[in-house]
C-alpha cells in the first residue's frame, strides 16, 4: 500500500471560490522524497494541511500511513499525527525551552519513557549536527541551527513521513544546503517518506528528486528526477507552459500547451538560463538530457564555495548512528510499553555514544561554519545543490498551521501541565 494516496481530492474553502485543490490524484510510496512546487496560492500548503488532517477534503479519498482520513475521528487525530513529523518555515521552537528540551518535548507528550528520551534525543541532535548545543535557548541559535532543532524534533520519534513547508524559506543559500543535507540523509538512511513544499528552484534542480507541480489547484506535472522553473506557471502570465521531457512523467497530470521558448529550451541544450524571481540569471542544467552532469568550475554561482564547504561535512558522522538506531529500534510507539525495548534503547544509546562521541564533539557549534572536505561521503545531489544554490523566493506563509501545531506531538498538551522536560534534562 502506498504511504500517501489522494484520489480525486477537491478542497474548497469558500462556496463559489475557485477550489484550492481540484480533483487531485497523487500516490507517494514509502521512502520517496517529493518536492511539491508551484506558485504562491497554487495549493501546496493546502495539500500538506490535508495530509496533516488540519483541513478536510470536500471530495475524494486520502489515505496516509494506512489511515483513511475520511474515517478518522477527531479524538484520534493527535495519535494519527505521530506518524508525521512536520518542519515549518519559521521553526516554531518553544522559546523558553532549551535545544534538548525542545526535542525531548516531542517524546514527552506522547508518553515516551525517560530512558527512551535519553536515548533518542542525543541521536536526533547528533543527526542534525547539534551535539554540544543542548543547553542553548532558541534565541541563542542561528536560523540554520534553529531549523536543525526543528528537524530533530520532527524526526525524534521516527515518524514514517516528514512533511516540510518551505523549510529553507528563511535561510540563506549556504545554510539551506545544510538543511537539505539533513533531510536527504534522513530520507536515504531511514527510508522516511519526505514531502517538501518549496519555491526554491536551485534546490529542486540540483537534487533531482521527484517533482510534483501544482498550478491553480491541479497537479500539472509529476516527474521523477524533475526540475522546477517557476516562470513556466507564473500566475501573472497567461501563456504558461510545461517543459515536457524534463523528467520522467509519473502519471496523470494536466499539461497545458507549452510555449515556443520552452520548446527550444527542452531540445538538447546542456544548460539553460532561468530567471529567478529577483530577475537574476542562474545557471541550471537542462534536465532534458537527464544527465547528472557535474557543475564546472566556471559557473557563476552565488555563494557557491561557501555553500559547498557547508555541505561537504562527513555524512558518515550522521548516517552511522542513525542507521544503527534504526536497526535496533524501529518505533517509539513499540518501545513505550516494553522494558526489553527500553533496555535495547539504552544499549543502543551507549553504543552510539561511544562510537560517535569524538565526531559529535567536533560537530558542536559548527552549524553554519564551513565544513572540512570529504568528497567520497558527499552525495552528488547535495554537492550539485551546493554549487547551484541561490535563494529562492518565499511564498505566502501565514499561520495556516497554527491549530495543527497544538496537536502535533510537540504541541499537544502544552497547556495541560505536561512535564516540561526539566526532569529529563537533569537525567540527561
Ligand atoms: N483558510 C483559507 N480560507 C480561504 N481560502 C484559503 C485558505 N487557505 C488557502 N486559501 C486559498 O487556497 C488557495 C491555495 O492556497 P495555498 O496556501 O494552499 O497555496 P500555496 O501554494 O501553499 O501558496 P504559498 O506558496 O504562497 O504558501 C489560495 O487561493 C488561497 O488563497
Amino acid at each position: 500500500m502506498a504511504m500517501i494516496s489522494l484520489h480525486d481530492v477537491t478542497k474548497v474553502y469558500q462556496a463559489g471560490a475557485r477550489p484550492a485543490l481540484s480533483h487531485v490524484n497523487l500516490t507517494i510510496e514509502r521512502g520517496e522524497f517529493v518536492f511539491l512546487v508551484g506558485a504562491s496560492g497554487s495549493g501546496k500548503t493546502t495539500l500538506l494541511q490535508l495530509l496533516l488532517h488540519e483541513q478536510e477534503a470536500n471530495e475524494g479519498e486520502i489515505h496516509v500511513a494506512g489511515t483513511d482520513l475520511r474515517r478518522i475521528p477527531n479524538r484520534l487525530v493527535p495519535k494519527y499525527r505521530r506518524n508525521l513529523g512536520f518542519v515549518f518555515q519559521d521553526y516554531k521552537l518553544l522559546a523558553g525551552k532549551t535545544v534538548w528540551e525542545n526535542v525531548a518535548f516531542a517524546l514527552q507528550v506522547i508518553g515516551a519513557r525517560r530512558s527512551v528520551i535519553r536515548s533518542l534525543v542525543p541521536q536526533a541532535l547528533e543527526m542534525v549536527g547539534l551535539t554540544g548545543m543542548e543547553d542553548r535557548l532558541p534565541h541563542e541559535l542561528s536560523g540554520g541551527e534553529a531549523q536543525r532543532v526543528a528537524i530533530a524534533r520532527a524526526y525524534v520519534n521516527h515518524p514514517q513521513i516528514l512533511l516540510a513547508d518551505e523549510p529553507t524559506g528563511n535561510l540563506d543559500p549556504s545554510t539551506s544546503v545544510g538543511i537539505m543535507q539533513v533531510l536527504d540523509t534522513i530520507n536515504r538512511t531511514s527510508n522516511t517518506t519526505i514531502v517538501m513544499a518549496t519555491h526554491n528552484e536551485e534546490i529542486v534542480n540540483s537534487m533531482r528528486k521527484r517533482v510534483v507541480e501544482v498550478h491553480l489547484g491541479k497537479i500539472v506535472r509529476d516527474e521523477e528526477h524533475g526540475r522546477y522553473d517557476s516562470s513556466l506557471y507564473n500566475p501573472d502570465h497567461h501563456n504558461v507552459g510545461v517543459r515536457r521531457g524534463a523528467g520522467v512523467s509519473r502519471g496523470e497530470s494536466e499539461s497545458p500547451s507549452w510555449s515556443e521558448a520552452d520548446s527550444q529550451n527542452a531540445q538538447g541544450s546542456q544548460a539553460s538560463h532561468v530567471s529567478n524571481p529577483t530577475g537574476e540569471q542562474a545557471v541550471v542544467h537542462a534536465a532534458a538530457t537527464g544527465a547528472e552532469t557535474p557543475a564546472t568550475g566556471e559557473q557563476d554561482v552565488a555563494s557557491g564555495e561557501q555553500a559547498q564547504a557547508q555541505v561537504e561535512q562527513p555524512l558518515a558522522q550522521v548516517e552511522q548512528p542513525l542507521a544503527q538506531a534504526k536497526t535496533e529500534q524501529t518505533s517509539v510507539a513499540a518501545e513505550q510499553d516494553s522494558d526489553d525495548a527500553e533496555q535495547a534503547s539504552e544499549e543502543a544509546s551507549e553504543q552510539t555514544s561511544k562510537e560517535t562521541s569524538q565526531d559529535a564533539s567536533q560537530q558542536a557549534n559548527q552549524d553554519d561554519a564551513p565544513k572540512p572536505l570529504n568528497p567520497p561521503a558527499a552525495p552528488d545531489t547535495i554537492t550539485e545543490l551546493a554549487r547551484n544554490l541561490r535563494s529562492g523566493h518565499t511564498g505566502r506563509y501565514g499561520e495556516v498551521f497554527q491549530s495543527a501545531e497544538d496537536t502535533m506531538t510537540w504541541g499537544m498538551g502544552l497547556d495541560d501541565g505536561v512535564n516540561d522536560g526539566s526532569d529529563d534534562k537533569e537525567d540527561k
